[in-house]
């Protein structure tokens, strides 16, 4: 393997978005090492943008920075009560957690339990907002929203509660907790559509999905939403990268969702991105997020199979650019 491009493994804490295990590229270039990770669910074409967020922050380095640390949420899986009061309890300080919601085999009782252990952790003065990665129906978002926003003594927002972009609209217009839109961002042909359709009041924007910082600065300027950057769960190397969009953004009203290091049993870096009093701080360039010495060669975790599938998939999806 040349010595600029190393792979990374990590067993995760707990399942998350139903993976259980954490992989992806690091790439070196002139301005320090971009992360190269789209889930093994995207093809060729979608994980292009992947990669050119990686070599942007490789080869050209990040635009000016207006603020040396970023405000971040605690990011609560689908766990149980107790799992999750631990989790926000050992966040580092988060006073605004995002709790995953609309599991698929979950109850809503389960989920009002789990709102309320967060609640009860962080306090009457934290901030909760929900995430339901589009799982929900118009009409069970309603009901969901009304019986979720009381369990959770009141909700900042809730993260993509339906999949389509009209039924997002739909629901922002019946009801009064703010809708933020992920998915209708970074997965769709017109990111643009939530704007026109008044679909959303706060957009989440991810920095290798939407194939880099300078494309998500442009996209926000398009966009015209309070922006929260979040994480695709990836290693220090590509939270360096979200904490640059974050730190470049003209306004950051909102806390951004970038503190999922703690879900990796292992990072890839020698002092990983964990907050402290709630906040990241952000690294000065790329080069001051290098991975950990690179001997013994399986120190980052990926066996030779893994390694060996990272790389075809880099050429692959290098090739087509
Ligand atoms: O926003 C956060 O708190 C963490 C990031 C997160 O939830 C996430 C991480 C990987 C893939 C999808 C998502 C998501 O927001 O749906
Ligand atoms: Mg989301």
């Amino acid at each position: 393997m040349p010595r600029d491009v190393l792979v990374y493994s990590s067993r995760l804490r707990t399942r998350f978005r139903g993976i259980t295990v954490r992989d992806g590229v690091l790439l070196r270039g002139d301005a320090g090492w971009g992360e190269f990770s789209p889930f093994w669910d995207y093809d060729d074409a979608e994980s292009s943008a992947w990669l050119a967020a990686a070599r942007e922050t490789a080869d050209l380095g990040w635009p000016a920075q207006l603020r040396s640390s970023v405000p971040v949420n605690v990011t609560v899986p689908a766990v149980d009560p107790e799992r999750a009061h631990a989790i926000v309890t050992g966040s580092g300080g988060c006073t605004t957690a995002k709790v995953k919601v609309a599991e698929p085999g979950q109850g809503l009782a389960e989920t009002e339990a789990r709102l309320e252990a967060v609640r009860d952790a962080l306090g009457p003065a934290g901030r909760i907002r929900i995430d339901a990665n589009g799982g929900w129906t118009r009409d069970e978002a309603l009901t969901s929203l009304a019986r979720l926003d009381r369990a959770a003594g009141g909700l900042e927002y809730v993260e993509q509660p339906c999949a389509s972009v009209a039924d997002l609209a739909a629901v922002r217009r019946a009801q009064s907790v703010p809708v933020a839109a992920d998915e209708s961002i970074r997965r769709a042909a017109d990111p643009l559509a939530v704007r026109r359709a008044e679909a959303a009041d706060v957009v989440v924007l991810k920095v290798q999905p939407l194939g880099g910082v300078r494309a998500c600065l442009r996209l926000a300027e398009e966009v015209g939403l309070p922006v929260v950057v979040s994480s695709a769960l990836e290693s220090s190397v590509g939270i360096a990268a979200g904490l640059a969009l974050a730190a470049a953004l003209p306004e950051l009203p909102y806390a951004c969702g970038l503190a999922t290091v703690h879900l990796f049993e292992r990072d890839v870096a020698a002092a990983p991105l964990l907050p402290v009093g709630g906040e990241l701080p952000v690294p000065a360039s790329p080069a001051a997020v290098a991975p950990l010495a690179v001997t013994p060669p399986d120190v980052l975790g990926a066996d030779v199979a893994t390694r060996e599938r990272w790389l075809a998939r880099l050429d692959a999806v290098g090739s087509r650019a």
